[in-house]
């Protein structure tokens, strides 16, 4: 059908991750995703969903009133009219982010949206599915995030960030530890010990809310 998506749902919270943690956000949630990460916390977006029209969804966003918006999943690239809402979202005046699991082209995405480009780690046991080609896209409004599973995780992404030259391409690099799969404090001590250049974040909603789904 044309003009429409498939999404799981809308709501207003305070974004928990990345350069705008703590700012209040309205996020898309876009059902669907071809990957299956181990440690996924938003599997339940996989199926199920609404169909609704690019109108009605920027309906209900400007109803919140918002500066932020943050489309996310389930992957939204996936969905071909992901790019139409994006764009349609910047026209409306709001700073957006994407997030996308880098295994999709980001090329045609808008340039005004901050694109939060997840690169998959071993341990999420999709690693395969990285496409490498998306970094050259890559500007400093962008963001590059590492979901870090365990020590093996953390020093692949290390000699990533090194090959890839991560740090000089975009804005933020992010180290995120997977939810209970690695001691955020043994995270944040290898990133001092080896005086890394990269954002150490935690999921804030999951300290606030204890991930329930629309928070
Ligand atoms: C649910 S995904 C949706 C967007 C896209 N599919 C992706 O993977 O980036 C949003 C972000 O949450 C992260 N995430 C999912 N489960 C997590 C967990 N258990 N611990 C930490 N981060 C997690 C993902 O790695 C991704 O960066
Ligand atoms: N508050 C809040 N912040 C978030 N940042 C990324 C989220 C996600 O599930 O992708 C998320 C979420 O689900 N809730
Ligand atoms: S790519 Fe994102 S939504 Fe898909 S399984 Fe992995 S974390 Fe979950
Ligand atoms: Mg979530």
């Amino acid at each position: 059908m044309q003009d429409t998506l498939r999404i799981t749902e809308v709501f207003y919270s305070l974004q928990g991750e990345t350069r705008t943690a703590g700012l209040p956000t309205v996020f898309v949630r876009l059902t669907g995703c071809p990957l299956r990460c181990q440690y996924c916390d938003s599997a339940y977006a996989f199926s199920g969903g609404t169909l609704r029209t690019l109108d009605d969804i920027l309906e209900q966003v400007a109803g919140f009133r918002p500066r932020y918006v943050c489309v996310t999943g389930g992957e939204p690239l996936a969905q071909p009219n992901a790019l139409p809402l994006l764009e349609r979202l910047c026209d409306a005046g709001y700073e957006v982010s994407l997030e996308t699991s880098g295994a999709l082209d980001i090329s045609r995405v808008d340039t005004r949206v901050s694109r939060v480009v997840d690169l998959k780690t071993p341990g999420s046991e999709e690693v395969h599915r990285n496409r490498y080609e998306n970094i050259e896209h890559l500007t400093s409004n962008d963001q590059v995030k590492f979901v870090i599973c365990s020590r093996e995780d953390y020093d692949w992404a290390v000699s990533k960030l090194i090959q890839y030259n991560l740090e000089g391409r975009a804005g933020e690099v992010l180290f995120s530890p997977s939810h209970h799969q690695v001691s955020a404090s043994d995270l944040a001590d290898w990133i001092v010990a080896d005086n890394l250049p990269v954002r150490f974040q935690l999921q804030l909603h999951k300290l606030l809310w204890n991930d329930e789904p629309g928070r």
